[in-house]
């Protein structure tokens, strides 16, 4: 695909020179060094080598060096930077045989280190994660039938051996290879290998599978739905930017208004003119619907990339991405680092999600870090959503982002009326969460054959497990969290903390009265309510989706086919079930606990709860029959409950806005957090004091500094933590003043300090 129009990216003249025999070059290394996080964004993170006789390298070539008695994986970063003596200068040992790290990849790699405080070897290793990748298959060996009779006594495993050898052939399949045979027969490796040990099968060499080439690529020329007329316009205007440069163009259009059919025709622009195509999605394992649409639109599938995917097809699918065989990915954020050959235009679908934000390891958000990448490889971004974030709609008041609007919904579909149920009036026992009334909507759904959906952001049975004799209740030993019971799980009834995974099995005995059979659950999660709805309603038929139930892609899709299908009445599920799924017959959503997301009380509680809601809410009557959307609250006057009664998204977002810019909060103002922690407590306060000293000389004039103070969840993974925030006005360098009082400070040991720039999490 790189063949053509390559006259749209104009040639980078650093990437055209070439480094020959004697020259000096810096080279970033794949493995930090020496794990000296202090050193961020110095020059020591690049080291200098020798070129050496009869090895040419271009910028961005992957190369391996020594480095004292190891030989590690770097990137020729450019020319040498250093003044140490040729003569002491290592030479580069050799190329590995990948395309090179291109120049706008490169420059990514070195301004996410710098925004986010990161080592850029650490960022590096994000656009370089796999070894293998970085060398070309080796071709493979397959099985094939020798046409020797078996001696002796065939074996039933044996046989299954052979038949399965034989129908593959017959099928005109590629030869298997001995695991690909052993699990197909479901025998063990043994058997496979005894049969060629006899002669019976032969290995033969098959082409390493390059992954890419032998699917058919999606085919922009396929008709697509008709557009209505605000569709049709803004179509346009994202097709005519991707053939200009980088620009970020926000389809701003309500839920069901028809943004992927839309944004479709980006796509569709960039494979016209031979280029490549990335959509991020917060979250992969829930794209079959859009999968689906995909397939519908081009004709074939586009390449899903994420961390479940198989070591084997991960490498493969890397190298088609960089060799440029691949022409769309679909993937959620680690799909942005992935090395395309010929990018062409960047998609963020549902921009606003908050699983955009990556918080561990590098700390970064994949939506603005595409937006970085789109200006890097002057490629326009898209930023889709029915409730984008303040911050990307203080960018198009600003002027430095277009917005697109679509105002209504695609079609005959109209938006879902929605109403408060005052759960004060309910008088409801303690332990029922579904009042009448929404019980009655869901009651009547099922009578119209139409399909109802509950919604509660809460895994599991029950949110906290108290002892009834004394009181005790059930905590995290390592963190400060209650434990959260979950029943659907095999083998009983469990506990879980629901930061750092510690799983139990639900005592028998209070562990502090040690009186049996007195715990009690309190609250309602995702699986009581299920329980409540099948006792309550059990005539109809009840599915669960939340993230312990749905493991991956494949049950995502079996439940989502049942939806389609018609043979679920009632869904009840977590956020999970919020993020674009299209169900024409379903028409009631309730929301069982409106007020949930309101009480952290944390920057974005409201426009966080308002942007869940609203997804919610817009799964409902996406189709012919209108929908209707009810929200269980004790706060019925709250501004986030009167907006999405009236259908105000504006209205909220502006007096949010005003909030914001008074207190000059982001996106107004600019705000990086650090988190110490430490197994010591005493020593996450000294070091945090540390570092509210170094700040205090590094951050610019004006800025403000709150804490160290005990972070709401002050123990995790039996860490104490200690916060600090940083707020100060959007021109100012935080990431600088963060990089500069981290030199500053010694960290040893066990502690650990976390930079989180433009943190969205204050936990
Ligand atoms: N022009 C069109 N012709 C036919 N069908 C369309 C058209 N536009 C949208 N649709 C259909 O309408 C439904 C809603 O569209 P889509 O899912 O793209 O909306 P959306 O804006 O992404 O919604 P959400 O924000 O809720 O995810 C889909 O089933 C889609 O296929
Ligand atoms: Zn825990």
């Amino acid at each position: 695909m790189t063949t053509q129009d390559t006259s749209a990216k104009p040639a980078c003249d650093a990437d055209a020179r070439l480094f020959r025999a004697g020259d000096r070059v810096a080279v970033l290394p794949l493995q930090a060094m020496g794990g000296q996080p202090g050193r961020a964004g110095g020059r020591l993170d690049r080291l200098d080598y020798l070129v050496p006789p009869g090895l040419d390298l271009t910028p961005g070539a992957v190369v391996r060096v020594p480095l004292g008695p190891r030989q590690i994986t770097g990137v020729v970063w450019g020319p040498g930077e250093g003044d140490l003596a040729a003569t002491r200068l290592k030479p580069v040992t050799g190329r590995r045989d990948c395309p090179p790290v291109s120049g706008p990849l490169r420059r990514l790699v070195d301004a996410v280190a710098s925004y986010t405080v990161s080592p850029p070897a650490g960022v590096l290793r994000m656009v370089l994660p796999i070894d293998e990748a970085l060398d070309p298959p080796r071709p493979e060996a397959g099985l094939v039938l020798t046409g020797a009779a078996p001696q002796g006594r065939l074996t039933a495993q044996r046989r299954a051996v052979l038949e399965v050898i034989s129908a593959g052939a017959a099928a005109g399949d590629t030869p298997p290879s001995v695991a690909d045979v052993a699990r197909a027969a479901d025998v063990s490796d043994g058997v496979v290998r005894g049969l060629i040990e006899a002669g019976v099968l032969a290995v033969v060499e098959r082409p390493g599978g390059r992954g890419g080439d032998e699917a058919p690529a999606p085919d922009p020329e396929r008709p697509g739905p008709a557009l209505g007329p605000d569709q049709t316009a803004a179509a346009a205007a994202l097709v005519d930017a991707v053939a200009q440069g980088f620009s970020v163009e926000v389809l701003d259009g309500v839920t069901g208004s028809g943004k992927t059919e839309v944004y479709f025709e980006a796509i569709a622009a960039a494979l016209r003119r031979g280029r490549q195509a990335l959509v991020l999605v917060p979250e992969i394992a829930l794209t079959t619907q859009w999968l689906e649409r995909f397939r519908a639109r081009f004709g074939a599938a586009p390449l899903s990339w994420h961390s479940e995917l198989g070591h084997a097809h991960r490498r493969r699918a890397w190298r088609a991405v960089a060799e440029g065989r691949v022409p769309v990915v679909v993937g959620a954020r680690s799909a942005l680092f992935l090395p395309f050959a010929d990018l062409g235009l960047i998609v963020v679908d549902e921009e606003h999600d908050a699983a955009f934000k990556q918080e561990e390891g590098v700390i970064y958000h994949a939506r603005d870090m595409a937006v970085m990448r789109g200006a890097l490889e002057a490629v326009p971004v898209v930023l889709a959503s029915a409730t984008p974030a303040l911050e990307t709609l203080a960018n198009v008041e600003r002027g430095r982002y277009h917005r697109r609007r679509l105002a209504a919904r695609h079609g005959a579909a109209v938006m879902p009326a929605v109403e408060a149920i005052d759960m004060r009036g309910q008088r409801l026992p303690a332990v029922r969460f579904v009042s009448e009334p929404l019980k009655q909507a869901i009651v009547d759904a099922a009578a119209r054959g139409e399909q109802a959906m509950l919604f509660i952001n809460r895994r599991g049975y029950a949110p906290l497990t108290l002892c009834r004799a004394c009181g005790h209740r059930m905590r995290c030993p390592s963190c400060d969290a209650w434990l959260v019971e979950h029943r659907l799980r095999a083998g009983g009834p469990r506990l879980i903390c629901h930061h750092c995974g510690h799983d139990e099995k639900l005592p028998d005995a209070c562990p502090d009265c040690g009186a049996e059979d007195k715990f009690a659950p309190c609250g309602p999660g995702v699986e009581r309510l299920a329980e409540e709805v099948a006792g309550l309603l059990p005539d109809l038929r009840v599915a669960v989706m939340t993230s312990d139930t749905i493991a991956g892609p494949e049950a995502a899709a079996e439940l989502i086919g049942r939806m389609e299908a018609g043979a679920v009445d009632v869904l009840i599920g977590t956020q999970m079930m919020a993020k674009g799924y299209h169900f024409p017959k379903l028409t009631v959503v309730g929301v069982v606990d409106a007020d949930l997301g309101l009480a952290g009380g944390d920057l974005r509680a409201a426009e966080r709860t308002y942007q869940l809601l609203a997804q919610v809410a817009g799964r409902a009557g996406r189709a012919e029959r209108p929908g209707r959307v009810l929200l269980q609250t004790y706060d019925p006057g709250h501004p986030v409950i009167r907006a999405l009664i009236a259908g105000d998204r504006d209205g909220f977002l502006e007096a949010e806005a005003d909030a914001r810019r008074q207190a000059g909060a982001p996106p107004y103002g600019r705000w990086a957090a650090v988190i110490v922690s430490a197994p010591d407590v005493g020593d996450a306060r000294a070091t945090a004091d540390l570092f509210a000293r170094a700040l205090r000389r590094t951050l610019p004039p004006g800025a403000r500094l709150l804490g160290p103070a005990p972070a709401p969840i002050g123990l995790l993974r039996g860490r104490h933590r200690l916060r600090l925030l940083a707020m100060a006005d959007r021109a100012a360098d935080l990431p600088l003043a963060m990089a500069r009082a981290r030199e500053l400070v010694p960290v040893r040991g066990a502690i650990r300090v976390q930079i989180d720039v433009d943190p969205q999490s204050f936990l």
